[in-house]
């Protein structure tokens, strides 16, 4: 955190401001915390993410849960991209604690990311935690690099999905969940 906040004390310089100056003495401090939460991803593990929240149910029809929020940051210039992330699975025998869901988008959207690779990883990993027969992820998402800086469009939208199992080879299937997701 120090060497952290070591590095922002030099950024404040380099851009021609004044570290010492009453208002930006802690500053620092705070960005360095802030960037260690919004990165926080690559301290905890998966296991650690879902603990022991996996539950017996013979339920086999799609459970969705939609429109969690995330933000996250974008690996080329290092500033947010936020929205929503809708993810449904198959159950096979379990089903995951809801709130497990939400802990895994964090878990990956607290890293350094495109939002493709966000999509395919909260894919992966709620097929690694429970069996399924399949999961189906999709991700809108607001990308401050092309609004406030480079492109500059200010109303664009990135949607982004990922696919398992019968998801993977079943248009009905993705029809059922992109209709219940929007
Ligand atoms: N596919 C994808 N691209 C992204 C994501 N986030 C940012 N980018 C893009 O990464 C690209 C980096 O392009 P470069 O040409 O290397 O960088 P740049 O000169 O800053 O590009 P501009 O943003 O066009 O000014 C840009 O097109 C960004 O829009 C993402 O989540 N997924
Ligand atoms: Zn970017």
């Amino acid at each position: 955190m120090a060497r952290l906040a070591e590095c922002y004390r030099q950024i404040i310089e380099i851009i021609g401001e004044d570290p010492s100056r009453e208002g930006l003495l802690r500053t620092p401090a705070r960005a360095a915390k802030a960037l260690w939460y919004a990165t926080g991803g690559y301290r905890r593990s998966l296991q650690q993410t879902v603990g022991d929240a996996v539950f017996e149910c013979q339920q086999r029809e799609m459970v969705i849960v939609r429109d969690i929020e995330y933000h996250s940051l974008c690996e080329h210039h290092i500033l947010p991209f936020y929205g929503h992330v809708s993810v449904g699975y198959l159950p096979k025998g379990k089903i995951l604690g809801l709130s497990k869901l939400a802990r895994i988008v964090d878990l990956y959207a607290r890293r350094l990311q495109v939002q493709e690779r966000l999509t395919d990883e909260i894919c992966k990993a709620v097929a690694r935690v429970l069996p399924t027969d399949g999961v189906m992820v999709s991700i809108t998402g607001e990308h401050l690099c092309m609004k406030m800086r480079g492109v500059e469009k200010q109303d664009s939208a990135t949607v982004t999905v990922a696919t398992s199992g019968r998801f993977a080879d079943d248009p009905a299937l993705r029809a059922e969940f992109m209709a219940s997701i929007r």
